[in-house]
């Protein structure tokens, strides 16, 4: 059995607590993946206090320096993609195909991050006096912390570590439990690459103590947690308590809506790809198919046809389309809900079941879930479900689609399929979400542009892209005068 450790100003140790946690696999809970520490409260005051004490000499080393960091680090995670994949498909259950691109992407992160160690960290204002010079000039907030969900568990470390520290901030990173040992070894790269001692500290255990100790640790100077509402909120709380910086990533409901012109092969292949890849477990994954009366029929006969060809199986298989939900408890959500929308009324048109056949009874395994003869106001078209199932709405116009899809506490992604431009620009203009896509899938984004929602999907600046500096900086305007 490989038991991880925490990283804590620049080792590896065991937590003092002689306790370790098991991260199994969602495709077979009998294969315990790795053991990660159930740290204590006290280890994370040392882990900040590491933390505290790396932060200014990183700071002083500058951005270009702290920049050729990452490239290493980039290089050494490329080196180690095809362990770090496989080992995110054992621990999360998505696919391989889906965790080599997540990799892929984490180290495309780390060079986007790396190369703004040669941008500009400020802009020259004219003074209003002729002797003056007055510029601006971005400054690290300090120590911040880093919490994580489990749903892309390198990629998001990736994206929050990265600008983290190429802005010249210390941080304490804790990842969700489901996926501490593919955490684990993405900090393993940053080890290898020498960034040195205490700029980088990883501690695992559980986010009721562990987590909670890290979001009310008064040493730290910022935030960024990404995974539910619920969780968002306590961060929120201790950090305003705190007077800490803080974002959250939250949750989503996203719709796709399907107008009468639409392409109907591009829109059914968007609804699949955002509404049950990575099994649905996206915050911005497809939840709610908005469709236009015209082509409604058309659009469920063909959604009906190409959802019965998905595969479902452990993501190590190369037949696999679809794996297992993460965890025992995201399954029985998933199964709650569906229970919820028949009790409801919605007629459930496909899926629905656990699977159980052979080897699938060890596993997490679920089938791709479509009801329809959903109304809005169901539990079903309002809560996120982080799992494969989708509510079909049938409206008359683009009006009431876009009524529908503002009607919700979220807004982090929403599509819209059509030919006509002008509906495409209405959509635009009207919809509330962070993401605006048309023509495209609601999941996935590109790593250099903002990323982030309205509503309840987020709080706080955007994350990724050059907008990230937003957060992981303070702003310090400079005057000077030469006598
Ligand atoms: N926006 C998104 O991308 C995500 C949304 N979700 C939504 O959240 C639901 C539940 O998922 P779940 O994993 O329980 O999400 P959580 O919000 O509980 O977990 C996210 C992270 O927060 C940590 N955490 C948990 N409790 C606390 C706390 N009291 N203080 C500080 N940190 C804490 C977790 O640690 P630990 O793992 O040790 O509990 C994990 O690292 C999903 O069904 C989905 O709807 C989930 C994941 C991602
Ligand atoms: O759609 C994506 O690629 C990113 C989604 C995401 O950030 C999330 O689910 O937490």
């Amino acid at each position: 059995m490989v038991v991880f450790q925490n990283y804590i100003n620049g080792e590896w140790l065991s937590s003092k607590s002689g306790e370790l946690i098991d991260s199994i696999s969602p495709a077979n809970r009998f294969e315990v993946v790795g053991q990660i520490q159930a740290s204590t409260i006290d280890e994370v005051e040392i882990a900040v206090q590491a933390a505290t004490e790396a932060k200014k000499a990183w700071r002083k080393l500058g951005q270009y320096q702290r920049g050729q960091y990452l490239y290493r680090v980039a290089e050494i995670l490329e080196e180690n993609l095809q362990d770090i994949a496989e080992t995110l498909t054992r621990e999360m259950g998505k696919t391989l195909p889906e965790a080599i691109g997540e990799t892929s992407r984490g180290i495309a992160i780390l060079r986007y991050y790396a190369a703004e160690g040669m941008r500009k960290d400020g802009d020259v204002i004219p003074s209003s006096e002729k002797d003056a010079l007055m510029f601006t000039k971005r400054t690290p907030l300090g120590v911040v912390g880093i919490i994580t969900p489990w749903n892309f568990p390198v990629a998001i470390p990736i994206w929050k570590i990265a600008p983290a520290l190429v802005y010249g901030n210390a941080v304490v990173f804790k990842p969700a439990s489901e996926s501490a040992v593919t955490a684990a070894k993405i900090v393993e790269c940053f080890n290898r690459a020498g960034l040195p001692k205490g700029v980088l500290n990883f501690i695992t255990g559980k986010g009721s103590t562990v987590g909670d100790a890290l979001i009310n640790n008064k040493h730290l100077n910022g935030i960024t947690f990404t995974g539910s509402e619920q969780t968002g909120k306590l961060v929120a709380e201790a950090a305003s308590r705190n007077n800490v910086k803080y974002q959250l990533e939250m949750g989503g409901k996203n719709p796709v809506i399907v107008l009468n012109d639409a392409d109907i092969e591009s829109a059914v292949a968007g609804v699949l790809s955002g509404a049950f890849k990575s099994t649905g477990q996206k915050c911005t994954a497809s939840s709610r198919v908005i469709l236009e009366a015209g082509i409604y029929d058309k659009f469920k006969e063909h959604l009906l046809s190409e959802s019965a060809k998905i595969t479902i199986d452990n993501g190590l298989e190369t037949t696999t389309w679809m794996g297992p939900c993460a965890s025992e408890s995201q399954l029985n959500t998933v199964l709650e809900y569906i229970e919820i929308g028949k009790q409801e009324g919605a007629s459930l048109i496909f899926g629905g079941n656990r699977l159980e056949q052979g080897e699938l009874a060890n596993g997490f395994y679920v089938e791709p879930t479509i009801f329809e003869d959903v109304a809005p106001s169901m539990r079903i078209a309002r809560e996120e479900i982080f799992g494969p199932v989708i509510a079909l709405i049938k409206v008359d116009s683009l009006e009431e689609a876009i009524s529908v899809a503002n009607d919700s506490d979220y807004g982090l992604s929403a599509s819209l399929y059509t030919t006509n431009i002008g509906a495409a620009l209405e959509f635009i203009d009207d919809v509330e979400a962070g993401l605006v896509r048309v023509n495209a899938e609601s999941a996935g984004v590109e790593l250099q542009a903002p990323f982030g929602g309205m509503k309840s999907s987020s709080t706080g600046t955007r994350e990724q892209g050059e907008a990230a500096k937003e957060f992981y900086t303070a702003v310090k305007t400079v005057f000077i005068k030469s006598k």
